[in-house]
């Protein structure tokens, strides 16, 4: 191999071919933006030029490659990303840390998403690098399985094992220890799909991750910025391809699938297109701005009213400040920027676009949400309502939550929809396996995450089933539009916020309506800063504290002075505190039993800093 007689042979190649193909190349982060006739002759020589020093690239590697093997070469690349002087765990949403702490993570990740695509038969893998609603300077990483849900917990182990690996050879033990677990032959297929959303240190995060995938992975797509919920799907859609598609992996698939139902809802809803009204739509100067655009765009204005406010992904340290579904959830107020009176209807994306919260100001101008429990309620009521027309009484509905979701919603779902209601552990990762033990499971966390999820049963009756009668014919062609509007892949702000407003369209209800379902029970949500959250272990569903000894029977004596009062304790798994929540009948009663329940963790359970 000799540099000098690429060139040669470059000659012979049209200079139109490699100016196409510059793009793609493996040092394609030095892109070549060729449109402007004036610029292609210096642009044709640049890219003959680049790809002349990727060739070169390439061969240096194929020979270094048949002297090393491949555990050297892993050894080699990770020296260059060497680990901080951090325990690193990956918690209900991957890792988050500030972003330029995160690379030696997010290296050794591409070498896992590609070990577990081998593991699953050389199905596609997702990786995403994003940080959701937390501050701009941060970041993370998390893997998504071929069926498009979270890694499996089982494999989570693993990532925290490779991530704080000290050495060189550690890395290389652990690697060699997963391969052997779990029988991974390392020349097997891979496919791994990945994308970032809009941080600052998302590309040089991708571009790490590129090089830890490209030791290990001869397959893998960059989907560019999209949301977390858009990369979920495309996992999910590429898996499905040669079975029952899901959907087409591209966001113009994406957007044909979930706009095209939602049209076809609206259409047979037979409303009057001129009440179709405004919905403005804050996205946290996220990912989901543009996106949603894209949507709005496609399915037409006749159609959604969609405005979107806080779109601004250039300016830097505008994501996630004073806006978004966090912090409207957190802060229980909307976000300063939005101009809102009554009448007007509001939702808010958090920074990855998957959590969607509504609100609006009552003629009082009160403030008031409509979260993850109440699009839960909405859902779960349509649903029912729907199923009923259908005549279809043999598919089990059921709702998931978790012991965040207000007790009023719980309640209204077991007494007034006698619906099931399963609670489970915080973190979508659970809520979403529960939902698949009824044929439509409904999740949400109270926080606006959530979606969803038909059987294979429920998918076949809609499907199938006979109508006797032009209302079931309806109500049965409405199930399966319905369907295609959710992203069952995963919760999801766009899909959601169709499928929202398709039901209200549906149903003729305006946000009033709809908060009257239910009154939210007030409460509170502390955190509190100890030594060693981990010493916080829970049981039931993260209601009830194992550890530390004696702290739950302490907690136990506080709620019962207030009547209707519950408070439990739990760490958190994406910040280093640990939560406490409380809810009673007044709001005094859940101030005090809060900072009660909150001073007595910061006693007995090792507090640190200001106590509450
Ligand atoms: C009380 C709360 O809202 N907890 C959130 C938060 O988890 P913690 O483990 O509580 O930090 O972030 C998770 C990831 O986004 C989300 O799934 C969860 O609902
Ligand atoms: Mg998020």
């Amino acid at each position: 191999y000799n540099p000098s007689k690429i060139m040669p042979i470059m000659a012979t190649i049209p200079s139109k071919t490699i100016a196409n193909y510059s793009g793609v190349m493996p040092n394609g982060r030095k892109k070549l933006k060729i449109g402007k006739k004036t610029q292609l002759l210096s642009s044709i020589s640049l890219a003959q030029t680049l790809l002349c020093r990727s060739l070169t690239q390439i061969a240096q590697n194929l020979s270094f490659s048949s002297r090393m093997s491949i555990y050297e070469l892993i050894s080699q690349e990770s020296a260059k990303y060497p680990k901080p002087n951090i325990t690193f765990s990956y918690g209900t949403a991957g890792f988050r840390d500030i972003g330029t702490v995160l690379v030696s993570t997010v290296f050794r990740m591409g070498l896992l998403a590609a070990l577990r695509s081998k593991k699953c038969h050389g199905e596609a893998i997702g990786v995403m690098i994003t940080a959701s609603h937390n501050k701009e300077e941060d970041n993370g990483i998390k893997l998504v399985d071929p069926k498009g849900d979270m890694l499996h917990s089982s494999w989570e182990t693993y990532c925290t094992l490779l991530a704080n690996a000290q050495s060189e050879v550690d890395l290389i033990s652990v690697l060699k220890s997963i391969a052997n677990d779990e029988n991974i032959d390392l020349d097997a297929q891979c496919n791994v799909l990945y994308a970032c959303d809009t941080r600052p240190t998302s590309p040089l995060l991708v571009e790490v991750l590129e090089r830890g995938l490209s030791l290990l992975c001869t397959n893998s797509t960059n989907f560019g910025v999209v949301t977390t919920p858009q990369l979920h799907y495309f996992v999910l859609c590429i898996n499905t391809q040669n079975t029952t598609p899901y959907g087409i992996p591209t966001i113009e698939g994406y957007n044909t699938k979930i706009g095209n139902a939602y049209r076809a809802i609206v259409d047979s809803a037979r409303t009057d297109l001129h009440i179709v009204t405004p919905i403005f739509v804050d996205c946290a100067n996220g990912v989901g701005a543009k996106q949603m655009q894209l949507l709005s765009n496609y399915i037409g204005m006749k159609y959604i009213k969609a405005l979107t406010y806080n779109d601004d992904t250039t300016t830097l340290n505008k994501l996630n400040v004073d806006c978004g579904a966090d912090y409207v959830k957190t802060n229980q107020k909307p976000p300063p920027s939005l101009e809102i009176y009554p009448t007007r209807r509001c939702c808010s994306f958090d920074g990855d676009a998957d959590r969607l919260v509504y609100y609006f100001i009552d003629n009082d101008n009160k403030f008031k949400l409509l979260d993850g429990d109440k699009i839960a309620s909405l859902i779960a009521l349509h649903f029912r309502d729907l199923l009923q027309s259908a005549g279809i009484t043999k598919l089990n509905l059921g709702v998931v939550q978790t012991a965040y979701a207000n007790g009023s919603s719980t309640k209204y779902m077991r007494n007034t929809l006698k619906l099931p209601v399963s609670i489970t552990n915080t973190g979508v990762k659970y809520l979403h396996h529960v939902a698949q033990n009824y044929d439509i499971g409904v999740y949400f966390e109270a926080n606006g995450h959530g979606s969803v999820l038909f059987s294979k049963e429920a998918t076949e009756t809609i499907k199938n089933t006979e109508p006797q009668s032009p209302a079931q014919k309806e109500a049965l062609h409405k199930l399966c539009n319905f369907h295609d509007v959710i992203n069952e892949a995963v919760g999801d702000a766009m899909s959601g916020l169709l499928l929202v407003e398709a039901i209200l369209l549906s149903r003729q209800w305006t946000l009033e309506n709809w908060d009257q379902m239910y009154s939210d029970m007030p409460n509170k949500l502390l955190k509190v800063k100890v030594a060693n959250r981990n010493i916080f272990q829970t049981t039931n569903a993260e209601q009830t504290l194992v550890s530390p000894d004696g702290l739950q029977e302490i907690i136990d004596s506080i709620v019962c002075n207030y009547p209707n009062g519950r408070s439990f304790v739990r760490p958190s798994g994406t910040e280093d505190a640990v939560r406490v929540y409380a809810e009673a009948s007044t709001a005094n009663d859940t101030n005090e039993l809060a900072y009660k329940v909150a001073k007595a963790v910061y006693e007995k359970g090792g507090g640190i800093g200001p106590a509450p």
